[in-house]
């Protein structure tokens, strides 16, 4: 069994090599003729998959993306040439929803948003739309669904319709990319969609750049009654246009699902179809893998305040992941494309809530203890 992969997946080489002859690539460096000879093919977002890469692949049997996104794998061409793919659907979903999360409780923070009164409109509710909703849940933050898809396939969940998204204070994306069929999401925030927004609502984007129409949003950005815009994805990533920078109140170099778990799990759903394929037991799991617990200590003082009962769940949340280092971060380093990748191959990827351990509560605080459980905290 040969093996390619991407070097940009994790642990890759610990959990392949046990399978056959593994051997990585750096993306953006992988021609037709390194896929001769070649039975399983494991990419991320960065390495398209198409006719002309697959021209030489001699006996390529799986190709295997470590990610929830597929707009990167041409599905007709494998389907019609015989080859198996697979992604790791929800791999990254909780730290996409932890990204939103942090993003939210920052407009909380800046009063953009009073999250106690406040309704996100869910566009998507798949693996990331549903791990947000049970966030916001918890915290008791009102939330609703657009999903027509899902709504039509029987999903026994409330759903909302377009018009009631377009009036959400908060619109968060988390739809596949998609230019064909009833329900193609290229360009599904357009114009049109633009204008009906206003300056007191935030949309986020942490699915894929293309699924807003970006000349549309930098135009409707120029005027006063703007909507605060988030974009962790762009269009033509990684060569994004520079202009729509300014005109955002946070931008990351579409690193949202990048957590420890995210990755990892992403290495592994792939490690898991490669032994499925060759009828053997996965026996490598991410306990093996993952790094100890960091501790993370409450301050008290929060858990008295009385005038807003979200304090500890957001202090806390924030000390995991504040989006707003990666925001400093991304605009004082980016610069172009080369710029936007280099930052992405060197992003510290960080530990989801559930990967902490929190000191400090008493049993004089069973609510916010309890909150802070079901938000994934491991509580000491
Ligand atoms: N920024 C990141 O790092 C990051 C990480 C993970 C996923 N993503 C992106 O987010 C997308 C969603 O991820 P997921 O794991 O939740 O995928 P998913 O497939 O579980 O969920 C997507 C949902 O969108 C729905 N949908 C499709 N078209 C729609 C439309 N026109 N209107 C409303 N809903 C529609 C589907 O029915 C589905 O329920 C991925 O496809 C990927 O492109 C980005
Ligand atoms: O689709 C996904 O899973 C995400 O967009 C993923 O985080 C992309 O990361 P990349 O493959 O570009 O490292």
């Amino acid at each position: 069994m040969k093996i390619r992969y991407e070097n940009s997946l994790p642990l890759a080489a610990e959990f392949f090599s046990s399978l056959g002859h593994a051997e990585g690539f750096d993306t953006g460096t992988l021609k037709p003729e390194d896929l001769i000879g070649v039975d399983v093919l494991a990419v991320r977002s960065t390495t398209q998959v198409h006719a002309e890469l697959l021209s030489c692949a001699n006996r390529l049997l799986l190709v295997g993306t470590a990610t929830a996104g597929i707009n990167h794998l041409d599905t007709a061409y494998l389907d019609r040439a015989g080859i198996r793919w697979m992604s790791a659907a929800g791999c990254n979903a909780q730290a996409v929803a932890e990204y939103v999360l942090s993003v939210l409780f920052n407009a909380h923070k800046q009063q953009i948003t009073n999250l106690n009164n406040a309704t996100v409109g869910i566009v998507g509710a798949g693996f990331v739309g549903t791990a947000l909703a049970e966030l916001l849940e918890v915290l008791g933050i009102a939330c609703v669904l657009y999903d027509p898809p899902l709504q039509e396939r029987g999903d026994p969940r409330d759903f909302v319709s377009w018009q009631r998204i377009e009036e959400c204070d908060v619109i968060t994306l988390h739809v596949p990319f998609t230019r064909n069929g009833d329900y193609a999401t290229e360009a599904m925030i357009n114009e049109q969609v633009l204008s009906k927004l206003n300056c007191k609502q935030l949309l986020i984007n942490a699915c894929r750049g293309e699924v807003i129409d970006e000349p549309a949003l930098k135009q409707r950005l120029m005027a006063d009654d703007a909507p605060v815009v988030v974009l962790d994805v762009f269009a033509n990533e990684p060569g994004i246009d520079m202009e729509l920078l300014p005109l955002l109140w946070l931008a990351t170099p579409h690193i949202a699902g990048h957590s420890i778990e995210g990755k990892l799990l992403g290495t592994q759903r792939v490690y898991q179809a490669v032994c499925e394929l060759l009828g053997i037991t996965a026996d490598k799991t991410l306990s093996d893998f993952l790094p100890e617990r960091p501790n993370l200590h409450l301050d008290l003082e929060l858990c008295r305040d009385q005038s807003d009962n979200l304090a500890p769940a957001l202090s806390l949340a924030l000390s995991v992941y504040d989006v707003t280092n990666d925001n400093n971060n991304f605009r004082q380093g980016m610069t172009g494309a080369e710029t936007f990748s280099a930052m992405r191959k060197a992003y510290g990827i960080r530990r989801e809530i559930a990967g902490h351990q929190v000191d400090g509560l008493t049993q004089a605080q069973p609510l916010v203890a309890a909150q802070l459980a079901q938000l994934g905290f491991n509580l000491k």
